[in-house]
C-alpha cells in the first residue's frame, strides 16, 4: 500500500497524522475519523465540556461519528439521555422527521432522521448540537431543521473541528482548525 502524505493535528497534549485524501478531483481532505480513538474522544470531550452554554437539556449529534464524542460529553455534563440523528430511516422509528443533507464527504444524497419519539422529548427543550467536524456545514444545518422541527432551541453548536471557511464562523465552538487541501 502506498503511503498518502499526511498532516499532523494537535490537540492539547494529543497529536495525530491524518492522512491526506482526495474526495474530489479538485480537494482532498485530512481525514479525521475520531471512530476507535478513545483517548482523542475522551480529551475531546473534556475540553469541550468546559465551552458548553451554563443552561441546556439535550445534546444532539448525527450519525455515525459524532456519537462516541456524544455520549462522553453527556456523561461529564451529567445529562442522562442524547439524541442521534440517522442517515437512514428505520422500522422501529415512530413517525421520523427527516431533512435532506449535503456532506462534504458523501457524494450521493442523503437524508437526516429524527425519530418521531425523540422528537417529542426535545419539544420546548434548549439543545446543543455536537458532531466531530463542521466543515460546509451541511449537516449542521440539516440538524437545525430537525431540532426547530422537533419545537425545540439550539443554544449552541459544538464541534473538535473547524474545517476550511468554519473555522472563520463566529456562531460555532470548537477546538481546533482543519484545513481543506485545493489540488
Ligand atoms: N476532514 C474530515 N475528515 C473526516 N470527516 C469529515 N467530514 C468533513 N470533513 C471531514
Amino acid at each position: 500500500m502506498t503511503m498518502s502524505p499526511t498532516y499532523t493535528l494537535t490537540l492539547g497534549p494529543l497529536t495525530r497524522q491524518l492522512p491526506i485524501m482526495p474526495i474530489s478531483p479538485k480537494l482532498a481532505i485530512a481525514s479525521f475519523v475520531l471512530l476507535g480513538d478513545t483517548e482523542l474522544t475522551d480529551y475531546a470531550a473534556s475540553a469541550l465540556a468546559q465551552k458548553m452554554p451554563a443552561d441546556f437539556d439535550y445534546l444532539i449529534t448525527m450519525e455515525s461519528k459524532g456519537i462516541p464524542l456524544a455520549q462522553e460529553l453527556s456523561r461529564l455534563t451529567n445529562r442522562a439521555q442524547f439524541v442521534v440523528l440517522r442517515k437512514s430511516q428505520k422500522d422501529y422509528m415512530r413517525d421520523p422527521l427527516s431533512v435532506p443533507v449535503n456532506a462534504i464527504t458523501t457524494s450521493a444524497p442523503q437524508r437526516l432522521f429524527l425519530d418521531g419519539l425523540d422528537a417529542q422529548s426535545l419539544a420546548h427543550k434548549r439543545v446543543v448540537i455536537v458532531d466531530d467536524v463542521i466543515s460546509s456545514g451541511g449537516s449542521l444545518n440539516a440538524a437545525r431543521v430537525l431540532v426547530q422541527q422537533a419545537g425545540a432551541t439550539v443554544v449552541g453548536q459544538v464541534a473538535i473541528l473547524a474545517e476550511g471557511a468554519a473555522a472563520q464562523r463566529t456562531d460555532i465552538q470548537f477546538l481546533a482548525e482543519l484545513p481543506l487541501f485545493p489540488l
